[in-house]
């Protein structure tokens, strides 16, 4: 069974939809968050400022400690350059890989068929439409005269028509995703964040009850858990509430 067939629909029937952002300068501090966490109740995600700082070696450690890793590196670049670097990915055994949507259909292609020549289990491949921190105000300043969801939509719909299994998105905009694109294409969320917690840079979140209730597959988390005084608790407590 692929991965992609694990995901998608019935995602909300499984368990760990829980995706840990590991958002570190050092392995160090990763390994040592991923220590109190529990590989059989969450995912861990490895991104740009982690995977910079550390390279391959932490993806290998949290995968020694049990752990599937969502990389989280938003390759966006010509087709040639994103499908070599989605290639070195799925090399590494992560679960989840993504590229960035607005690179075009051309690329994302290219990333999804490089896939087909990997051996043993190719990850979940997933393309960004519009980040979580950005309102239509930003869309806006970038020219686009179209509303955040609008835009989601649309990127959306190319990353399914290039092939990939699903896309990044904010919760908000997950229960449309599922009706125009079906319910097996994967949501992945960012901007979860429990009611009474700081927003930082974020600005189209949820709560995690709300983004399940959206549809949501699986949604990231970062900060409420790894800056939480307790961050094991802080995990329990997302999971029991989405349980
Ligand atoms: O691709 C992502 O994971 C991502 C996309 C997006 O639109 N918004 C977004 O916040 N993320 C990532 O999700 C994580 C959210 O972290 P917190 O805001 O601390 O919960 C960060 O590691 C971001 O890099």
């Amino acid at each position: 069974m692929s991965n992609s067939s694990l995901a998608g629909g019935n995602a909300s029937s499984a368990t760990k939809q829980i995706i840990v952002a590991l958002d570190y300068d050092c392995a160090q501090d990763a390994l040592a968050m991923g220590k109190l966490l529990d590989p059989s109740q969450c995912r861990v995600k490895v991104g740009k400022e982690l995977f910079t700082a550390a390279g391959p070696a932490v993806v290998e450690g949290l995968q020694t400690m049990g752990f599937e890793v969502f990389l989280d590196l938003k390759f966006h670049d010509i087709p040639n350059t994103c499908a070599k670097a989605v290639k070195a990915a799925a090399e590494l055994g992560v679960w989840m890989v993504n590229v960035h949507a607005s690179g075009g259909e051309k690329m994302m292609a290219a990333a999804k068929d490089v896939l087909t020549g990997v051996s043993g289990r190719a990850p979940i491949l997933i393309g960004v439409t519009v980040l979580t921190s950005m309102s239509g105000d930003d869309l806006a300043s970038l020219g686009l005269t179209v509303s955040t969801e609008q835009q989601v939509m649309k990127l959306a719909a190319l990353v399914q028509k290039s092939g990939l299994d699903g896309v990044v998105c904010s919760a908000q905009e997950a229960q449309q995703i599922k009706q125009q694109l079906g319910r097996d294409f994967v949501t992945v969320t960012p901007g979860i964040r429990p009611a009474g917690s700081d927003a930082n840079d974020q600005v189209r979140i949820t709560t995690p009850e709300q983004a399940i209730s959206m549809g949501s597959d699986y949604l990231v988390v970062g900060r409420p858990i790894t800056q939480a005084p307790e961050p094991k608790l802080a995990c329990q407590q997302i999971i029991s509430s989405i349980s």
